[in-house]
């Protein structure tokens, strides 16, 4: 058996896409629709003051495309939380103008395979535990798929030995590292929690550095050779201010 790799594990994370049911969301008043927005803040407001108090984080974005209207990226200490978010917009008045087309429940995720050596904890380790226990960036644009490491005849990720992986993850890393300022990843790992073993969050300000940085990595060994990848979902930022223009009907 290949020596597996030991993880890092930091807050739980959940992705939840909704499409809006434009048609009910007009046919309601001004009022009514006002009403719910209150409501809908008050909720995001909630989250805010988790997120100062460095307690979880989350974002929103509007997806383009058809796949899904919006999505919510949600960080939280537990995966109770989570559900209990969850549950909680569900039972919002918003939540009955939505209608739920994707999630993806996995928790963020560091691997051994650059550790240098280093003594102690690595969750007492402070840079480890921004990485682990991050504040979402507010990034104009976000970039999310889901992803595997192929298990086919010759090309079986998990038979090889931690020396080959951790050389071909650290061709990996150095791609990563070429996009710093450009492109912010979360790796959040999902083996055991949803369908796929990865799910890949990119943050950028330029859009076009999604398509630069995935396109590059795409002829690198370990995308090439053992990369299999979901749907992918590219969306703009929905601040409080955003929001109010989005449902503004
Ligand atoms: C901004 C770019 C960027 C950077 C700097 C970066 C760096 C790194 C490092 C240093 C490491 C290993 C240690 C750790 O930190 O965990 C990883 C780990 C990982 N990555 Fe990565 N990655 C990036 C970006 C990046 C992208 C775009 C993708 C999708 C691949 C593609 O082809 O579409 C990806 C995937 C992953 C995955 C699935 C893992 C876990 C693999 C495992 O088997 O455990 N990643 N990644």
């Amino acid at each position: 058996m290949s020596e597996a790799a030991i993880t890092l594990d930091g807050w739980y994370c959940l992705h939840d896409f909704r499409t809006i049911n434009w048609p009910a969301w007009k046919s309601i008043s001004t009022e009514e629709r006002e009403q719910i927005l209150a409501e809908f803040h008050a909720m995001i407001e909630k989250w805010e003051q988790t997120e100062a108090k460095e307690q979880g984080s989350h974002v929103i974005y509007s997806i383009v495309g058809q796949k899904a209207d919006i999505m919510f990226m949600l960080l939280r200490p537990t995966m109770q939380e989570l559900n209990e978010i969850e549950n909680a917009f569900n039972k919002t008045r918003l939540a009955e103008f939505t209608i739920p087309t994707y999630s993806y429940v996995s928790v963020v995720e560091l691997s051994n395979y650059m550790a240098g050596e280093s003594d102690g904890d690595p969750y007492e380790n402070p840079h480890v535990r921004s990485r682990l226990y991050p504040t979402l960036p507010k990034a104009a644009h976000v970039c999310f798929y889901p992803m595997d490491k192929r298990r086919q005849g010759e090309d079986n990720w998990y038979m090889l030995s931690m020396d080959d992986r951790r050389s071909l993850m650290r061709s990996h890393g150095m791609i990563g590292r070429s996009y710093a300022g450009k492109v912010k990843q979360i790796i959040t790992g999902s083996v055991g929690f949803d369908d796929w073993e990865w799910g890949v969050t990119l943050f950028a300000d330029d859009v076009l550095q999604f398509k630069k940085l995935v396109y590059e990595m795409r002829f690198d060994e370990v995308s090439a050779r053992y990369g299999e990848f979901g749907s992918f979902y590219v969306g703009n930022i929905l601040d409080p201010t955003g929001l109010s223009r989005y449902f503004h009907a």
